[in-house]
């Protein structure tokens, strides 16, 4: 377990893979913590140096009162991969992560080599929507989202298994401000323009069981990036590298290949 201390902000981390691997960086959803990506990172192949990291007001990182914004969560990433060295890297951003990825490629294209953007889009949801969240969880707690969202983040097939508990925990765990930090920041958050104007290798990867950002809206997101691939998986709600780790694997390992970055 580490933390780095930024001076405003404490953020846990944990690396995986030998010092002289090639840098991957991953970025978690809105209500879940670096262990989401558990399952993926144990399927990648060796020879990568792994960094993740718990979003402010997540998991084990500090939760400064909000609303934060996403060229803060922006900068949370950036100053950690300038700590720990990590440039020239392959980041993975899975949802309000994939809103964080692209504002870090157009803004530090050396930390950034390729994206992933993964369940997510230039904008999610309308200004109207976040303020009702917000409202909801101000009122009664990140408790009260629990139902909708384990409909948004998995299939029904996932959801009938022993597993979908501790997932729902992780999610009711959440800090309450530092959930509701985040919504702010992706309610704030359009990077059509930015995103637009990204020229690098890109995937996109989709869930077609995904309630928060179905496949058609990560489509048209990494369209805006010329040459970008998109994948499709099926029977995967929000979260597919916990719902199918294997497929997912697959895809980050063939891209992370074919960028020349696995030596
Ligand atoms: O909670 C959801 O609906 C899914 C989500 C939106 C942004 C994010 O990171 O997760």
């Amino acid at each position: 377990m580490h933390m780095a201390d930024l001076g405003d902000i404490r953020l846990h981390y944990r690396i995986d893979g030998p010092e002289d691997g090639a840098p991957v960086v991953f970025a978690h959803a809105l209500g879940t913590d670096l262990r989401v990506w558990d399952r993926v990172v144990a399927l990648l192949p060796p020879g990568l140096r792994i960094l993740r990291h718990d979003m402010r007001g997540h998991g084990l990182s500090d939760a400064p009162a909000g609303p934060y914004s996403m060229g803060t969560l922006v900068r949370d990433s950036e100053r950690l991969m300038d700590r720990l060295g990590f440039r020239d890297a392959v980041y993975v951003g899975l949802s309000i992560g994939g809103m964080i990825a692209q504002g870090l490629a157009a803004k530090r294209l050396d930390l950034v080599r390729a994206l992933v953007l993964s369940n997510t889009a230039c904008k999610i949801g309308t200004r109207e929507i976040w303020a009702e969240r917000i409202a909801a969880v101000e009122a009664g707690g990140v408790e009260v989202l629990a139902e909708g969202t384990m409909q948004r983040w998995f299939s029904p097939r996932f959801r009938a298994t022993p597993e979908l508990a501790a997932w729902r925990h992780m999610l009711e765990r959440t800090d309450r401000g530092g959930y509701v930090g985040c919504c702010h920041a992706i309610a704030g958050t359009d990077f059509m323009t930015p995103t637009s104007g990204l020229r690098l290798a890109a995937l996109g990867i989709a869930g077609s069981e995904d309630g928060s950002t179905p496949p058609d809206l990560v489509r048209e997101t990494v369209e805006l990036i010329p040459g970008a691939q998109f994948r499709l998986i099926r029977g995967a709600g929000h979260l597919p590298c916990v719902e199918a780790p294997e497929a997912y694997a697959t895809l980050l390992t063939e891209f992370i290949t074919a960028q020349g970055h696995l030596g």
